[in-house]
């Protein structure tokens, strides 16, 4: 399974025009290589689909914030939805004008609140009734108001994995949908706060409309609440969460979803804020890595990759699914072997894939994770004091680092021994 991006050429994966040796030679290994072609047709896809009905697509930053990435989407006229004021800085320095920029998250400081409301963001996402309060003493002192939604809890399930689900009641994300009014109405009544959207998000990667559909009935029955209520509701903010293929999910299209939305909220007149992050970067990305050894035990076989958790969390954190391809094209009458896929950090849960059906590789072989392009480097550390990987951008058959690998040396400097250990 490759995609129209990721291909085959002259018998080597290339990205788009780049062949991912040659790739691999100039930056090592392993190394995160985004397709400028597939951002942009992710995007437009999104964009077509939503076209001619009154939507902001708001990209999800946490999903994947490269500055090079954002300002890909942002040529594109993508606003951008951040969760921390690095992530609003990141939006504004790819180009993302203010007045795009919706901030969401259950716990911005006063400190994140400030810097938005100086920076004249579109709105902010409030989460529970301290933040409003925080929120209107902010907002006062710098003498503006504040744009908000509320977003809401519609207690749905999203049916996806559990650590990525957020709209249940035992979801620490929102306000019960069942308190919604009483909060827009204390919302109203303080200063430097004007409640102007419903927000709501249930979870990510999901795969079937079901949820959103149930969610998004019943904040539309809210908004009407809510203007009953004399509030001036003019935007909705949907968030994001829809899936794609990482294996065999059966993956709403983009015009059915866009289909869903429009049915359940066409007639509201309102404004409808989109947030999509994995739909627009999840297949856009891969991460090429380097076998370091075929190692055989009693019961296994490993393949020792040069890559880790530290680099891609998602198969220990979620038991995600990611396809390995070898970079050199197999022979298709070759024998294929269960293997199980293991980056060299001292934890048995640094594995990528247990039994994994592989064509034999070995030593110095290079592979790629495919649809690493979402919650992949944004989600690095440098556990074992590995050094962050490169990103690389591809167009064409052009390519840039657009993050190089910090050194050791780097990493070190920004510690410091006390003086009196130096004694
Ligand atoms: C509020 C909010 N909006 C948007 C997103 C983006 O989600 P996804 O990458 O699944 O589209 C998230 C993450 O789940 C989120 O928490
Ligand atoms: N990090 C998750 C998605 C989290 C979405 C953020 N609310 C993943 O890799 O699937």
């Amino acid at each position: 399974m490759t995609s129209p991006y990721f291909t085959y050429q002259d018998g080597v994966l290339h990205a788009e025009g780049v062949a991912l040796p040659d790739l691999a030679a100039t930056v090592g290994t392993p190394f995160y290589c985004y397709s400028t072609a597939a951002l942009e047709a992710n995007y437009r896809a999104f964009a077509d689909a939503f076209e001619g009905s009154d939507t902001g697509i708001c990209y999800a930053l946490k999903a994947n914030s490269n500055l090079a990435v954002i300002r890909t989407l942002a040529k594109l006229g993508a606003g951008a939805d951040v969760v921390s004021e690095g992530e609003m800085r990141r939006a504004l320095a790819g180009g993302i004008p203010a007045d795009r920029i919706v901030f969401s998250g259950v716990g911005k400081t006063r400190e994140e609140m400030r810097s938005a409301l100086e920076s004249g963001i579109f709105q902010l996402n409030v989460e529970s009734i301290p933040e409003l309060e925080a929120l209107s003493q902010v907002a006062s002192s710098l003498d503006r108001t504040a744009a908000i939604a509320i977003r809401v809890n519609p207690d749905v399930d999203a049916k996806t994995h559990a650590k990525i689900a957020t709209g249940k009641k035992e979801n620490k994300f929102g306000i019960d949908i069942d308190h919604a009014r009483q909060t827009y109405a204390r919302a109203a009544a303080l200063p430097g706060i004007k409640p102007v959207a419903v927000a709501v998000h249930i979870g990510s990667q999901l795969t079937s409309l079901e949820p959103f559909r149930a969610a998004f009935e019943r904040v539309v029955e809210l908004v009407h609440a809510l203007r009953e209520d004399g509030h001036d509701i003019q935007r909705l903010d949907l968030g994001g969460g829809l899936g794609i293929l990482y294996r065999d999910e059966d993956v709403p299209s983009l015009d059915a979803y866009a289909g869903m939305v429009r049915s359940i909220t066409g007639n509201l007149g309102c404004h409808v804020t989109l947030e999509p992050g994995r739909a627009l970067v999840g297949n856009a990305g891969i991460l090429v890595s380097k076998v370091i050894y075929r190692k055989t035990g009693v019961h296994r076989e490993f393949l020792i990759v040069d890559a880790a958790m530290n680099d891609l969390i998602r198969p220990s954190l979620y038991d995600a699914w990611h396809t390995i391809l070898p970079v050199a094209e197999e022979d298709q009458d070759a024998p294929r072997t269960r293997i199980d896929v293991v980056g060299p950090v001292c934890e048995s849960g640094d594995t990528f894939a247990v039994q994994r059906v592989l064509p034999h590789l070995d030593q110095d072989d290079l592979v790629a994770f495919l649809s690493a392009g979402a919650y992949g480097a944004v989600m690095s550390s440098t556990y074992n004091t590995r050094p962050l990987v490169p990103e690389v951008l591809v167009s064409g058959s052009d390519h840039a680092v657009v993050r190089r690998r910090p050194t050791v040396e780097e990493m070190l400097a920004a510690e410091q021994v006390p003086a009196w250990l130096e004694k």
